[in-house]
């Protein structure tokens, strides 16, 4: 059966990456028979804009009636003078938490070809694979109260709140830990339980699910020892487990590790494997419309679609291989641009990769 994707552009540079991937499941259904129909719906500033709000209802009717959402980014200084309620990032976090997409996996891969492209050097970052497992709908980005007060001498106050209960800590620390049986038995779980009362609650609960998981070894480490780490020896990592904002933080500085922010794919998964796909990046204001945007993350993104949502997995491989033979031939956008590699723009970027799936099916 025709299997349907919702496809939610965004703002800024989200327009210009989705196309690409656009492209890329059009190749698909072209060349090896891709059952999939597309729809576009307005998410964040753009949606502010037309509807007054960045998550309009038929824009969530359509996201969960769909397979599968593809998402580019949202955001953008234009609307952040907006009241927190209807910011376009709000848009985002609505779709995530209305489609239950509590567990975020963002793996952070070093193309071979991209070594030199590496905030670090290559000897440190050669063969780096790591899963960042990152819970989606809960900790200080959902906890409630939050809000700003005035107090009696007339100073303001802000306060947000991170809370997590046993149930969202469990289910997301499963996912970590099958993820880890299927890749290299290792789950670093990363808090600040030294401090942090939700997070002594994290490391109690996933404590108590790796006893489901004997073959799987499990350490604990605190966030900002985590964050030095990833930059002194990143390949010590396998799986890494954390919360919201903790995982929002350290996929960042992961993606650097890769090249390029502009290289990391997210699948946002629920309970039974429906997802949202979409880029870590943001909407990218200081290069939006230019047309230098990396699209390889949307792209992968839609690779990890195929593969979690779409039971397409060999069509996911094209995909992959197809990023690859583009990175073979010496193509990079400016953000992974190096000497001796050829500068092209976010369209002969997807171009390429069009042209390397379609020459598998040759
Ligand atoms: N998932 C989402 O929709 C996200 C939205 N945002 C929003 O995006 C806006 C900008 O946020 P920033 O903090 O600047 O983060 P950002 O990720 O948009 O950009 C950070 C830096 O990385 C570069 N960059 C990002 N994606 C790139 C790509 N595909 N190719 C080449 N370079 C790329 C940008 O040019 C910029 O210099 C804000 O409104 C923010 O709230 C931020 C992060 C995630
Ligand atoms: C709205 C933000 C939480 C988006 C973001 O930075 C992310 O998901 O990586
Ligand atoms: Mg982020």
């Amino acid at each position: 059966m025709t299997k349907k994707i919702a496809v939610l552009p965004g703002d800024g540079i989200g327009p210009e990456v989705t196309a690409e991937a656009g492209k890329v499941l059009e190749c698909l259904r072209r060349e090896f028979g891709l059952d999939v129909e597309t729809e576009q719906a307005p998410v964040g500033g753009t949606a502010y804009d037309a509807h007054r709000h960045p998550l309009p209802d038929v824009t969530l009717k359509l996201a969960r009636e769909a397979d599968a959402v593809l998402l580019g980014a949202v955001g953008g200084p234009r609307w952040d003078a907006l009241p927190m309620a209807v910011r376009p990032e709000k848009g985002l976090l609505g779709l995530r938490a209305g489609l239950g997409l509590f567990a975020n996996l963002r793996p952070a891969i070093l193309y071979p070809q991209l070594a030199s492209a590496s905030s670090l050097r290559p000897e440190v970052v050669a063969g780096l694979d790591i899963l960042i497992v990152r819970e989606l709908t809960g900790d200080i980005y959902f906890g409630e109260p939050r809000g700003t007060r005035t107090l009696e001498k007339g100073e303001r106050q802000a306060y947000n709140t991170m809370v997590y209960s046993e149930h969202e800590i469990a289910r997301v620390a499963r996912v970590a830990f099958d993820a880890a049986r299927r890749r290299g038995r290792k789950v670093c779980s990363v808090d600040k339980a030294n401090v942090l009362e939700a997070t002594v609650l994290w490391r109690e609960v996933v404590t108590h699910v790796a006893r489901e998981y004997p073959d799987v070894e499990l350490s604990h480490m605190y966030v900002d020892n985590a964050a030095m780490q990833l930059v002194r020896a990143p390949k010590q990592f396998d799986v890494i487990v954390t919360g919201n904002m903790f995982g929002d933080i350290l996929s960042d500085e992961a993606s650097m590790l890769t090249g390029s922010i502009g290289m990391l794919p997210s699948a946002s998964l629920d309970a039974r494997n429906k997802g949202m796909y979409e880029p870590i990046h943001g909407s990218a204001p200081d290069i939006a419309g230019k047309g230098v945007a990396n699209p390889l993350a949307t792209i992968l993104s839609a690779a990890m679609m195929l593969r979690y949502t779409l039971g397409a997995a060999p069509l996911a491989d094209r995909v992959e291989r197809a990023v690859s033979t583009v990175l073979d031939q010496g193509l990079r956008t400016a953000d992974i641009h190096t000497e001796g590699t050829k500068r092209v723009g976010t369209r002969e970027m997807g171009d390429a990769v069009v042209a390397a799936l379609a020459a598998q099916a040759k």
